[in-house]
């Protein structure tokens, strides 16, 4: 009889990594001839880290919510259909940067009584540079962050590069503090050594989240939940993008995603991210650029723009999702669609 299929939580702040880990994985899986799936969860309504998932990977997508709250009644259904559909031998499940990892977690503990799974891990990936800058903050980023390093399972802790090497260990005796149990591995760019998954797989049973996190304290790891899932405040606005509201510890995440009229200006494109209020921390896009032919995937993250040349197989969408807190979604729309008309 086929083992259960095993199943591991992407978990960490916007833009921290989860994706760059995620391909390196699936990778790896494929190279040893095992068969990846992945469930990936945005908060936009286009899924653009999808772009960077291998052809060939089945994928589900769950969009335009926060799997933790909005969606997570389905993500039950959504493993059971994958599992059902591909027979893989393993499956990723990335959340939204803004996703309470306890919510997803017993999200799947309650999918595996619809198929046969085992959450295996809670891999939060911790944005270095980032995790500095909110040091000692009061702010709900983070307590989120401070919450996601809290339910990991295994701590990544990435983009060292971009901090100096002397602030590492202070950074790292602080996540020790919220953390003491969970393995950690300082990265640039998510390289740790893959067979950590098999090293997972074969501990017996399933990932035993940190106690804290869990039961009673739940509260520790985030928000309580349940009926409050249901609240009326989950209110999108999608023909404006929209705003997440909840009563949960990522209500202040406010998303704008902006469909373009045609291509526009790389220059100047690159000039309005450069100045991009503070409050807008996290970018992603698709864009045709009217001054050069090739199609463009757009990242930014705290001030890191990056454009990677993309050859999609299918027609994609001319858009552009800004994910932040407390941005004024008028004046970027306006600012953007000032981008159309200038070509
Ligand atoms: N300098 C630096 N950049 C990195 C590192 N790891 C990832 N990045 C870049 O950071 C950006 C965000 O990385 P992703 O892997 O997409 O992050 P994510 O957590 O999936 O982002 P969300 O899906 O928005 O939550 C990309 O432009 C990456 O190339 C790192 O170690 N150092």
């Amino acid at each position: 009889m086929k083992r259960a299929v095993p199943v591991h939580i992407l978990s960490g702040f916007l833009g921290s990594g989860k994706t760059t880990l995620l391909s390196q994985a699936i990778d790896y899986y494929k190279l040893s001839g095992r068969k990846p799936a992945v469930l990936m969860n945005e908060l936009g309504d286009v899924n653009l880290d999808g772009m960077l998932v291998e052809d060939g990977v089945p994928m589900t997508e769950m969009l335009s919510g926060c799997i933790c709250c909005t969606i997570r009644g389905d993500l039950g259904l959504e493993l059971r259909d994958l599992i059902r559909d591909n027979d893989p031998d393993v499956i990723f499940v990335e959340c939204t940067g803004a996703a309470n990892p306890i919510e997803i977690l017993e999200g799947v503990t309650d999918a595996s009584l619809l198929t046969e799974l085992e959450l295996k891990s809670v891999i939060t990936v911790i944005d270095a540079a980032h995790l500095l800058a909110q040091k000692n903050g009061k702010g709900k980023t983070f307590r989120l962050m401070q919450d996601q390093v809290r339910c990991a399972t295994q701590l990544i802790l990435n983009k060292i590069d971009l901090i100096e090497p002397g602030r590492l260990a202070e950074l790292e005796s602080e996540i020790r503090e919220l953390n003491p149990a969970a393995p950690m591995t300082a990265t640039v760019r998510c390289q740790v050594d893959m067979a950590m998954f098999d090293a997972i797989e074969r501990s017996a049973g399933t990932a035993e989240v940190p106690s804290r996190a869990g039961g009673a304290e739940r509260h520790d790891c985030g928000h309580e939940h349940g009926e409050a899932c249901s609240h009326p405040s989950h209110e999108h606005d999608h023909e404006n993008g929209h705003e997440v509201h909840s009563h949960h510890s990522h209500d202040h995440v406010m998303v704008y995603t902006h469909y373009f009229s045609g291509p526009i200006d790389s220059e100047a494109f690159e000039e309005l991210v450069g100045r991009l209020p503070e409050e807008v921390y996290r970018a992603k896009g698709i864009l045709r650029f009217s001054d050069t032919a090739s199609l463009f995937l757009f990242q930014y993250a705290y001030r890191e723009m990056d454009f990677v040349k993309i050859a999609p197989k299918e027609a994609v969408p001319n858009v552009a999702v800004f994910i932040g807190e407390h941005f004024s979604k008028d004046r970027l729309a306006a600012e953007l669609k000032a981008l159309e008309q200038k070509d």
